[in-house]
């Protein structure tokens, strides 16, 4: 991918990123900041047009695919003026399928990640991560086959970033699309993954692709695991993080 400024200036910020993803499997993707992640998940969404390469969708272009992909930004961008319920259901009115059916779906999401009871209430009445937890919901309506996750939990505080990465492991359990998740969080990275992509920086790429044989359902004894240790030290290595808490 590279951008092209106003003036003519041409930066290339993602070659050589070349990765398959299995159905119903969970990727997670780390990187520098900078190193181009937003800009691949943007690709793969079709909101932005790559300019070589390309993104197939069970064989088909992302294009033709679109219906099948959806995403997860790190703010939870839901409209203040409709409820949560109205909230989760928007793409299927933007499909114009916002049928019966489709409500008792949206309301079972709702239950899914315990807000079955804040249906008819609105955004601002919730916490950040319930927020975060209607946007999954609104994600997940139209039965996409791939959620693309762009650092959804970047901005909430450390016990309810944990708590929503129990939560996330359940849905992804009980729904199974395959998951692209974007952290800068290693130790999230891990936790969540069947397997971990690094990104290398300048120009982006992918520099390993690490498999997570942890048993599942993970725990949170699974963070104290020695294999966990390890797999987290060899992604720091690889990113040459130092030393850091996060
Ligand atoms: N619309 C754009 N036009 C020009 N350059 C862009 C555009 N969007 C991103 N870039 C550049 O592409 C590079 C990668 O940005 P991107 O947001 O994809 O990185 P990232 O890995 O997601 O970063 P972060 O971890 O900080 O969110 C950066 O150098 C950025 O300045």
């Amino acid at each position: 991918m590279t951008y092209t400024a106003r003036d003519g200036a041409s930066n290339t910020v993602l070659r050589g990123c070349d990765f398959d993803i299995a159905p119903g499997e969970f990727v997670s993707i780390v990187g520098q900041s900078g190193g181009g992640k937003t800009t691949l998940l943007k690709i793969i969404s079709g909101l932005l047009e790559n300019t070589e390469g390309e993104v197939l969708v069970r064989g088909r272009g992302v294009k033709e695919a679109l219906r099948d992909i959806a995403m997860v930004f790190q703010s939870p961008t839901l409209l203040p003026w409709r409820n949560n319920l109205a909230n989760v259901l928007l793409p299927m009115e933007f499909r114009r399928r916002s049928t019966a059916e489709a409500r008792a779906h949206a309301l079972e999401l709702l239950e899914l990640v315990g807000l079955g009871d804040k249906a008819k209430n609105y955004s601002y009445e919730l916490s950040g991560g319930m927020q975060q937890r209607v946007s999954i919901c609104r994600a997940l309506v139209s039965h996409p086959e791939i959620l693309l996750m762009d650092e959804p939990f970047g901005a909430l505080d450390a016990m309810t970033r944990d708590q929503m990465n129990f939560e996330l492991q359940r849905i992804w359990q009980e729904t199974r699309r395959s998951v692209l998740f974007v952290t800068h969080s290693i130790p999230e990275a891990v936790w969540l993954a069947d397997r971990v992509l690094v990104v290398g920086d300048r120009p982006g790429r992918i520099i390993a692709d690490i498999a997570v044989d942890l048993p599942r359902p993970r725990s949170k004894d699974s963070r104290y695991a020695d294999e966990f240790a390890d797999l987290v030290a060899r992604v720091e290595g690889l990113l040459g993080v130092e030393a850091g808490i996060s």
